[in-house]
Formats: C-alpha cells, structure tokens, sequence
C-alpha cells in the first residue's frame, strides 16, 4: 500500500513542501500518493500517512483540522506524521525571539494534533513562503518590528532529512 502525503494549503508553499517529502520517499523505494486533504476519502488504503498544513493566526488551516477530526480513528491505525509551514521559523535578528516564536506556535499546534491523536510519530515546523504582498501595512510593520522576514524561507534540506528519518522508520518496521 502506497504512503500518503496529503496536505491543505492556501497559496501553494504548503503543496510543495508535501510534494518534495513525496519525492524524497518515492526515491528511497516507496510507493506514495500526495494530495490536497479535500482529495483524500479514505486513509484506508494507506501504509502510513503524513499529514501537513500551512499555519494561518498559529493555527492549521480549517481543512486540515477537520480532516484529522474526520480521520482521528483511521489514522490512529496506522503510523501518522503531521507537519506544518509557517513563517515563526523564519524570523531573524534574534535567536531568542525566534526560539520562542517557533516554541509557541509549535506547542500550540502539537497540543491539538495530540488531543485529537495521540499516537502521532511527530510534528514538524518548516519555514514557509510568503511574500507579504497582501497584508495590511500595520500588521506589515509589526512583523518587521519583530524581526519577522518576507520571502521563501524553506529549507529543503532540512525537509529531505525529516522525510529520510521517516523513511528509515518505516523501513525498519517493514512497511
Ligand atoms: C492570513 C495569513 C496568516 C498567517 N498566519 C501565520 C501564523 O500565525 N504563523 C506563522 O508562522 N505563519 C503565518 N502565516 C504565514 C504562512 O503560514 C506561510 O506563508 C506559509 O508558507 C503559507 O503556506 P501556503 O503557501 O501553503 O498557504 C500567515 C499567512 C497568512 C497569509
């Protein structure tokens, strides 16, 4: 059975970091299937599933939290990582404030997935994309005063390895 990864995005950055995990898995022998969270049916017919979203006001995008809400029981079955994208991790000037933008949103983030499923492997916070062209200038101004940064942020490396650590997981138990 292939592996799902399966993904709710608003403007795109979310789909790609979901592809690259596919690819990556798909290259080291696994059968995948990555697509939008409101593609998904079933998680029946999946040998593990990894499940992510883009972060909007530190939380899931409402498709992806009523997916794991619909799907809790299914995936409680089979091994489940969840991952998000958001722009917390690509905040500069100080590491301080960085490790503590990125400790918040991902300690918010985790309390839900953990509430909902327990039995999840991991959650992980990328850094995200966003070119800040659509937000209103006050809420520009207050990013930039916290050192917050426009642009693409994603490190692909750092997703090759969290997509490797679940390929050698799975691997080792067989899937
Ligand atoms: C309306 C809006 C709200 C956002 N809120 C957050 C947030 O609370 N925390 C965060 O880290 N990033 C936030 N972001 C940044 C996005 O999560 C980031 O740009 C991500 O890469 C978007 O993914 P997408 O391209 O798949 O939609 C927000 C972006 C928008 C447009």
């Amino acid at each position: 059975m292939p592996v799902l990864i399966t993904y709710a995005t608003c403007r795109g950055s979310t789909r790609e970091v979901a592809e690259r995990i596919a690819s990556r898995l798909h290259a080291d022998g696994f059968a995948v299937d990555c697509r939008s969270v409101d593609h998904v049916y079933s998680v029946e017919n999946y040998s593990a599933v990894i499940l992510g979203s883009a972060v909007h006001g530190q939380k899931w995008l409402l498709d992806a939290q009523k997916f794991l809400d619909i799907e809790a029981m299914g995936l409680q079955m089979k091994p489940t990582w969840t991952f998000s994208v958001g722009m917390a991790p690509a905040v500069t000037g100080s590491k301080w404030i960085r490790d503590r933008a990125v400790r918040h949103e991902s300690r918010h983030i985790e309390e839900i997935i953990m509430r909902k499923l327990p039995t999840v492997r991991d959650h992980h916070l990328f850094a995200g994309k966003d070119d800040g062209l659509d937000t209103p200038a006050p809420i520009r101004c207050l990013w930039s005063c916290v050192g917050g940064r426009w642009g693409d942020y994603r490190n692909w490396d750092e997703i090759d390895d969290w997509a490797d650590v679940i390929a050698k997981e799975l691997k080792s138990e067989g899937v």
